[in-house]
């Protein structure tokens, strides 16, 4: 009975006008925008909002005997925006006996009733809640506004409507074949248990993936929102709220990293880890997992999806239009200060444009480093000030400490020459320069390894050594997320693309490393960037369902033998 109803509400089809969000440009005349938005940004910097655990949609707050984190401001350290409070481990124990004990009244939810609160919740992100939600990234996050919009009202409205787009789809493919006098069917059950939603600072759209897609597939999920995040993801999941998401549903255990982490792999009903953030934990995550595996602990094998860091390439060909690439090359490798997986972090030039380029590039750079100014949150900057700024400051201070180690070492090292930027700032916020260090060995860390901040290395090569560069190029990529080729040699472009298959998840011809947009570009990498499942696509969605297949027989048997075996 329960299979039909399922069966017969999986095949609704989705609203046929599902499409991309279209981002508010903002332009320095749209009165109306900066005004909603100045109004979002000041409420949320008058008062530090005290933000709860949800778990079975019951609040825990920090006078219930929890501690407190503080979120602040990373434009302005000394600002508290968020008092938060830190789940404990029995509160931990609570989310999953919640999500546990809701599951089945959620995923026998009809699939149509399950996507409608996803879909009203992304129109709730584009309207009612769209300043308040960029104003949480913009203080919280240290976003401009473009770059809050194309996260945490764009990116995020994609992905709640394109997933309901991809569900149907899934559910609609069945076993082509049934021989006469049987029908076969699939069931796309959700998996067992429950599934552990861990996000990282740098995208609320990413938070909001990782927590409702395994949830419109009817899984219940317990989430751990990244610390430097908890005020734009707490604002998301009041939305799903609004939106009519069930208690218990997604559960909203902010707290010590390993401390949830520790309460929830070794939980027997531990059936999926959706993870995005650095390649270091993700790594331990996985052998946490791995280990408590081979002690039997759990009931279902763990399906782990994880994507990770980066170390992204844009590589410029001498046929390359110039400006082009330098234009995208400045937002690809500094816009968000360099803090998106994608960014890119290693520039290889041809020694016939280099100059050129980079005198150029440079000339951009230093303009805007002496117009550097936070997107800070001081009445003045609130009331037409410094909110036109094009980047703003790195997270948090391990980030900051990170950076400055990077640009120190850069001094001191022989093979490596600071070109421009180089300076930091921490009185006020987080605040490092636009940085690109030339240097003269392909092989040296600073092209390897990922620094998450706008930090960008530059090798020079010879003209007539492309090939050879792009073999250096695959060999030196640990990491597999993005790159581009910047050519107008058709020959050169595809070359690169042959040589450079397995360096990029995503490639990109003669356009910034950066941006991926849902359902145009799908999202993800490989080698030590994750397991690739592609956020963006319907492909994702099939890591968290667990396929019944169900074969009728109308037929009845009158004997056991086979014509084969004697009477
Ligand atoms: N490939 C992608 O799609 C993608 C997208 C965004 C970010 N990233 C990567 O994320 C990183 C930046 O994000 P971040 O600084 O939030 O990453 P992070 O690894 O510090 O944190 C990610 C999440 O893991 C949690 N965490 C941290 N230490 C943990 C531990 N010991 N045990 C369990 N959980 C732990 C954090 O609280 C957070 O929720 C970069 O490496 C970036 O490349 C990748
Ligand atoms: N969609 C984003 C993902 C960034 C990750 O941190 C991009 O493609 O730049």
């Amino acid at each position: 009975m329960l299979r039909l109803s399922t069966r017969r509400f999986s095949i609704m089809k989705p609203p046929p006008n599902i499409a991309n969000e279209t981002a508010k440009l903002f332009h320095v005349n749209d009165v109306k925008d900066w005004d909603l938005l100045r109004a979002s940004l000041i409420k949320f910097n008058n008062s530090s909002l005290e933000i709860p655990l949800v778990i079975n949609g019951n609040r825990i707050y920090s006078k219930d005997n929890r501690d407190v984190y503080l979120q602040r401001n990373p434009a302005n350290h000394q600002q508290v925006l968020a008092e938060v409070t830190q789940s404990t481990a029995q509160d931990v124990q609570d989310a999953i006996t919640a999500s546990m004990n809701v599951k089945k009244s959620w995923y026998t939810t009809p699939f149509y009733h399950r996507a409608a609160i996803f879909l009203k919740a992304a129109d709730l992100i584009s309207t009612k809640y769209r300043y308040d939600m960029l104003a949480s990234c913009i203080l919280g996050q240290g976003k401009t506004v473009q770059q809050a919009e194309i996260d945490c009202i764009t990116e995020i409205s994609d992905f709640l409507r394109f997933n309901v787009k991809y569900a149907s789809e899934l559910y609609s493919q069945q076993p082509t074949e049934s021989s006469a006098g049987t029908w076969n069917s699939v069931e796309y059950r959700p998996l067992e248990g429950f599934v552990y939603a861990v996000s990282p600072f740098n995208f609320t759209a990413i938070a909001g993936n990782l927590t409702a897609a395994p949830a419109l597939m009817g899984n219940t999920v317990v989430w751990k929102p990244s610390k430097y995040a908890t005020l734009s993801n707490y604002l998301l999941y009041t939305v799903l709220e609004e939106a009519g998401l069930p208690p218990g549903v997604i559960n909203f255990v902010p707290g010590d990293p390993e401390l949830v982490t520790k309460e929830v792999v070794q939980h027997t009903d531990f059936n999926a880890l959706h993870y995005t953030g650095s390649t270091k934990v993700f790594k331990s995550l996985n052998f946490q997992i791995q280990k408590n595996l081979t002690e039997d602990k759990y009931k279902n094998y763990p399906r782990i999806v994880g994507e990770t860091g980066g170390k992204n390439f844009h590589l410029v060909h001498n046929t390359a239009n110039i400006p082009n690439a330098i234009f995208n090359t400045i937002r690809g490798a500094f816009e968000y200060q360099g803090q998106k997986c994608s960014a890119a972090s290693r520039l290889y030039l041809p020694e016939s444009v280099s100059n050129e380029f980079l005198t150029n590039m440079i000339g951009i750079l230093n303009e805007s480093n002496s117009k550097f100014k936070p997107v800070n949150t001081s009445a003045s900057a609130l009331n037409g000030g410094d909110l036109h700024g094009f980047i703003g400051p790195v997270i948090h201070e391990r980030s900051y400490d990170k950076l400055v180690n990077v640009i120190e070492t850069a001094k001191n090292d022989p093979s490596l020459e600071i070109l421009c930027g180089g300076k930091y700032d921490k009185s006020k916020g987080w605040f490092i320069s636009p940085t690109v260090i030339k240097c003269n060995d392909p092989s040296h860390r600073f092209l390897k390894e990922e620094f998450f901040g706008p930090v960008l290395t530059v090798y020079e090569y010879p003209d007539d050594q492309f090939v050879e560069l792009c073999k250096d190029i695959e060999k030196t990529s640990t990491y597999g997320l993005t790159g581009s080729i910047f050519a107008r040699d058709r020959k050169i472009i595809e070359q690169a693309s042959d040589l450079l298959r397995f360096s990029a998840g995503n490639f990109y011809i003669n356009d910034k490393c950066t941006g991926a947009v849902v359902a145009q570009q799908w999202f993800g990498g490989s080698r030590m960037s994750g397991t690739n499942d592609k956020s963006g696509s319907g492909n994702i969605l099939n890591r968290f369902v667990n396929i019944r297949n169900i074969k009728e027989n109308f037929y009845d048997l009158n004997g056991y033998k086979y014509p084969s075996n004697y009477d």
